[in-house]
């Protein structure tokens, strides 16, 4: 058994900053100590460097099919580029289409993921069709590890639950101790302002943001929390970009509701502006929820510094510019909605450190351990501590770098931040002790990562 020493590093997790060697045995974190008292076989030198653990990234769509094609990242693309921008494990949506058992859509995911990926991942199970067979099926879900179920109050004919299918699904997981994640737009409402829209002749990306209109996301937010609390259920939800929705879930957070938000870096680095920008190149940042004007920014910078909002995910969801974006010229509501990001997240995290806007702790609590006690992995994943796994990132805090998609590793021909420069860079990745990433060099492979099966919310116990 190797005993691998990752010495004279700044040890961060989301509890305390400490000068630490680490020690590694068997897949697992076995010891911190103070610099120079162990030994091992093998010491990787982290002087200067921040360790940290591995990012948790608990909303990817790897292979999503949306809109006529499929999200361009694989598992094994996708996988392969979270490990290069320091993130271990994932957390993907299984999908279940209309008049399918959430078995059949399960079955299909594992297939895509097993001996594909190269860091771990667990799975949600996208909740389409709410019916006696599905909320049984919940149930078996819950104990064999799959124990969080997304809804979406948009894309009717597609998605969309109504607000009974979703009350039932809440009351499910109540009892069964799931966690309901929610897309929250009034998806009703913005059908028809996406019908007027373009009946007006307004086609460009930039609608796109105006129909999707702020106060029907709140007003979403709103009404689930509200379903959530007559079900007596838990919530998490999702993408988060409206100023509006982060209000209304820190009102109900402040009458003691169990709600939980999560951001995306595209609302905290992007805007309507980028939208905006002509010859169809706003397409490429067209998602759902969309990017709004700038002004959110601060009040999602101010959610995640109060608690408010407590994860920052990708929602990564990658469709190239040339083929698929381009499949809504002329038609903004047939641009496929979604971001590359996966590799993203940690780099501009700690971008958000140098800035000022949360601590160095924060940001390994928003982008690790949250997620991971969020949907059960904690300490399994999401901290360096006796135990768990040796899911570590060595982090250059200091060395420049342009993000761009001549130099990124997500399967996509377009970066979101192109030219963007951040300070700090992943240097070498550990997953469960073995190197993926070593020295910006790529050493994994497909097929070491594995799935994980989670435990239920933990911050419910
Ligand atoms: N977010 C987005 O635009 N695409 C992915 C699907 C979803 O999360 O709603
Ligand atoms: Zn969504
Ligand atoms: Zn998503």
């Amino acid at each position: 058994m190797t005993r691998t020493l990752i010495h004279g590093g700044l040890v961060i997790t989301a509890s305390d900053e400490v000068h630490a060697d680490v020690l590694i045995e068997d897949g697992r974190i076995a010891a911190l100590a103070a610099p120079g008292v162990l030994t091992a076989d093998r010491t990787i030198d982290a002087t200067g460097k921040y360790v940290i653990p591995g990012g948790v990234d608990a909303h990817t769509h790897m292979e999503l099919p949306f809109g006529g094609t499929f999200a361009s990242d694989t598992f094994e693309t996708g996988t392969r580029a979270a490990a290069w921008g320091g993130t271990t494990t994932i957390i993907d949506f299984a999908v279940q289409s209309v008049g399918q058992a959430l078995r059949e859509g399960l079955d299909a995911w594992h297939a895509k993921a097993e001996g594909n990926c190269a860091i771990d991942y667990g799975f949600h199970m996208i909740v389409s069709d709410v019916n006696e067979d599905t909320l049984k099926e919940m149930d078996l879900l819950v104990e064999e590890g799959v124990t969080s179920f997304k809804q979406f109050m948009a894309y009717p004919g597609v998605f969309y639950s109504d607000d009974g299918q979703i009350l039932r699904a809440m009351q499910r997981s109540a009892d069964n101790g799931g966690l309901i994640m929610m897309h929250a737009e009034n998806g009703i409402a913005i059908d028809v302002l996406v019908e007027q829209a373009l009946a007006r002749g307004e086609t460009d990306p930039r609608y796109h943001g105006e129909v999707r209109k702020a106060l029907l996301e709140a007003e979403a937010t709103h009404r689930a929390i509200r379903l959530a609390q007559v079900a007596g259920a838990p919530l998490y939800v999702v993408h988060v970009s409206a100023m509006e929705a982060v209000a209304e879930l820190a009102r109900a957070r402040d009458e003691g509701l169990p709600v939980f938000g999560e951001t995306c870096p595209q609302y905290l680095f992007l805007s309507t502006d980028n939208l905006a920008e002509p010859d169809f190149e706003g397409a490429k940042y067209v998602c759902s929820t969309p990017l709004r004007p700038r002004e959110h920014q601060a009040k999602l910078w101010q959610g995640l510094r109060t608690n408010d909002l407590q994860v920052v995910s990708t929602d990564h969801c990658p469709f190239c510019f040339t083929g698929q974006k381009e499949l809504g010229r002329g038609d903004f509501s047939k641009i496929p909605n979604g971001l590359p990001g996966v590799e993203n997240r940690m780099d501009l995290l700690h971008q958000a450190v140098v800035d000022g806007h949360i601590s160095r702790r924060r940001w390994i609590e928003i982008a690790c351990a949250t997620p991971a006690r969020m949907f059960g992995l904690y300490p399994k994943k999401g901290t360096i501590a006796p135990g768990a796994d040796a899911d570590v990132v060595i982090y250059d805090p200091h060395t420049e770098q342009v993000l761009s998609a001549e130099t990124h590793h997500m399967n996509v021909d377009y970066s979101a931040y192109e030219g963007r420069r951040v300070t700090g860079r992943v240097e070498t990745v550990l997953s469960r002790g073995v190197p993926v990433v070593t020295e910006r060099e790529y050493t994994g492979h497909a097929g070491h990562g594995v799935f994980t099966p989670r435990s239920t919310c933990q911050y419910l116990n």
